[in-house]
């Protein structure tokens, strides 16, 4: 891989490596090829694997790739540079880098003279040799390699001579990236701009441009490499790029070691949309969201809905002002296009709308409404109502979908419930100390002015009485069979009233291809489940006439 064109950003994923520093995220080794394979096709040109040596897992993971090799990414191998005291050669470490038989291998050294006398207890002049065998060594061995230089700006304030001559060493030896590491995260973008440009100096005197250390035939490329500390770590690699730096360093969501490291997916699009710099194809950064999501779903974290870019609400419209204004053109409130990113525009309803955004909530749900019928205002106060009573219909777009449609007068009836009863209990299950709790529901409900009486047992109130009411009503809608919960969330609305609070209910419904969610509030918790439990299981039967309707037409 030779870098050569000027605005060409080199993007080094180590979400594998460093993102795996973050506290509570836990990888396995199917879960780093997974993620390998995805950054692959997001067009990642360096992906750092892990750090063989360091753990069993990150040594099969580099045997592992070699049976599925990526497409295009470069796949490196991390490792410090020898210990104090030994020679490369003997070193362990760097045995089983060179057995991870990567072509790119990153070593991190010491800049910083208080971690070098503090940390490793060796002697300023034993480090300088440390990074230089270790390098020299790697070469010597046929690896190309990428310098991290740790606690750069730290080292560099508190000893700029010793902190360059760390780099000059790692430059002699035959490194092709020097990496200017902010490893504790606490320095400010101004501060990154100007140590960079004094490195830029300082390393090639004779060309001290930004153009020239660009320049394809200088051997040196800088790289730099952010921590998230000081919540700058986006900016900072920024301001090192707009001073020449080509090599940027980060994770997939912002994950890493204490607060994170430079995200990349805030970074790339900022780097290609605004700064007009390459980093990937615009085909692969329209998988941008997707890649974000499916990388937070492996690793088993929430994905951050808010997140710039790529979040849930990256473009998510709320206030009435805001969905009026972007309704006639997206750029009022939008810096840029969601379908860039692979993003999408979503409208949210709540106490904040106007007519704008029940407008266009109707669009999307296939409902004609115009904005002189007097039902618009209607549906507009009964939502500001209801947020009031506690309802909240942004995440319960099920149950708005069917107030409107109650407005209009176009809600289908399916079923009318005619009341239910709820029996629980604790009960001993093996006359010891283990006990099970138990619930019997009845339910009656009419179809069709036909009425039906069933009962139903589960391991609580909720799941006998979703149970009794799905065997009521099966016979007539099969369908019903392939419904299921897939999540149920309880909100206590006004805490301090103690037991007789008011609870918010979230349900969420699948039919094996869509979600749908519907929201009950009641001062009786299983009042306010059942709400939307009968709404979940009425939008559910909703979706599925539609469908047999479009079907019927098309
Ligand atoms: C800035 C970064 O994020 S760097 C990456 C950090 N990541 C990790 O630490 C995760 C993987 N680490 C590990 O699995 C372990 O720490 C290992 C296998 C690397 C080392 O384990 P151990 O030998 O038990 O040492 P320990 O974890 O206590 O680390 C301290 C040792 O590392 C040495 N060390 C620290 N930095 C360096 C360096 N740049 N070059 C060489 N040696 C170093 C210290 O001198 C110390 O050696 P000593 O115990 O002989 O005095
Ligand atoms: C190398 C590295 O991870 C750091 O300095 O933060």
């Amino acid at each position: 891989m030779t870098p050569d064109t000027s605005n060409q950003i080199w993007i080094y994923d180590t979400t594998l490596r460093d993102g795996a520093q973050r506290e509570g995220l836990s990888l396995s080794l199917e879960d780093k090829l997974r993620i390998a394979h995805q950054l692959d096709q997001l067009g990642i040109p360096f992906i750092e694997g892990g750090w063989p040596g360091a753990n069993p897992k990150d040594v099969q993971f580099f045997w592992k790739l070699k049976e599925q090799p990526l497409q295009q990414a470069e796949v490196v191998a991390f490792c410090s540079t020898r210990r104090p005291g030994t020679t490369a050669a003997q070193d362990s470490m760097l045995q089983a880098i060179l057995a991870a038989g990567t072509r790119w291998v990153t070593i991190f050294g010491k800049s910083w003279d208080l971690h070098v006398t503090e940390s490793l207890k060796a002697s300023l002049e034993e480090n300088l040799a440390m990074i230089g065998d270790t390098i020299e060594y790697l070469r010597s061995q046929g690896r190309r390699v990428i310098y991290d230089a740790e606690h750069w700006f730290d080292g560099y304030k508190h000893n700029p001579e010793y902190a360059l001559q760390t780099l000059k060493s790692a430059i002699a030896a035959g490194a092709e990236w020097i990496v200017l590491c902010d490893t504790n995260g606490g320095t400010l973008p101004h501060e990154i701009s100007q140590i960079v440009r004094d490195v830029v100096k300082a390393i090639a005197p004779e060309e001290s441009s930004p153009s020239k250390i660009q320049n394809p035939k200088s051997k040196i490329q800088l790289g730099v490499h952010t921590h998230n500390d000081s919540d700058t770590a986006v900016a900072n690699a920024i301001a090192a790029v707009m001073e020449g730096v080509r090599m940027v360093q980060g994770t997939m969501n912002g994950y890493g070691e204490r607060c994170g490291n430079a995200n990349l997916c805030s970074l790339i699009p900022n780097l290609q949309l605004k700064l007009g710099y390459s980093c990937i194809k615009d085909e692969q950064l329209k998988q941008l969201t997707q890649a974000s999501r499916f990388i937070s779903e492996i690793a088993n974290l929430a994905p951050d809905e808010h997140a710039p870019f790529v979040g849930l609400s990256a473009f998510a419209h709320k206030g009435g002002i805001h969905v009026s204004a972007v309704e006639r053109n997206p750029l009022t409130y939008e810096h840029l296009e969601p379908e860039t990113v692979g993003n999408r525009r979503r409208i949210v309803v709540s106490d904040q709308s106007g007519l704008s955004n029940v407008l266009a909530k109707a669009r999307s749900f296939g409902i004609d409404l115009d904005k002189q019928n007097p039902a618009c205002r209607h549906i507009l106060q009964r939502l500001k109502e209801l947020e009031n009573e506690g309802y909240q219909f942004e995440a319960a777009e099920g149950s708005f979908d069917l107030l409107m449609r109650e407005a209009l007068g176009q809600r289908e009836k399916f079923f009318e419930l005619k009341g239910f009863r709820l029996h629980c209990d604790i009960a001993p299950c093996d006359g010891e100390s283990n006990c099970l709790p138990y619930a019997l529901a009845t339910i009656k409900v009419s179809v069709n002015g036909k009425d039906i009486l069933e009962a139903a047992e589960g391991n609580g109130p909720v799941a006998a009485l979703d149970a009794a009411l799905r065997k009521a009503l099966v016979n007539f809608y099969p369908i019903i069979g392939q419904f299921y919960l897939t999540d149920y969330k309880v909100r206590i609305l006004n805490s301090n009233t103690g037991t007789s609070a008011k609870t918010r209910v979230l349900v969420e419904s699948s039919n094996g291809h869509q979600r749908w969610t519907t929201v009950g509030v009641s001062t009786n918790i299983l009042e306010a489940s059942y709400q939307a439990v009968v709404e979940g299981l009425e939008y559910g039967l909703l979706l599925h006439s539609s469908a047999k309707v479009a079907l019927a037409n098309s």
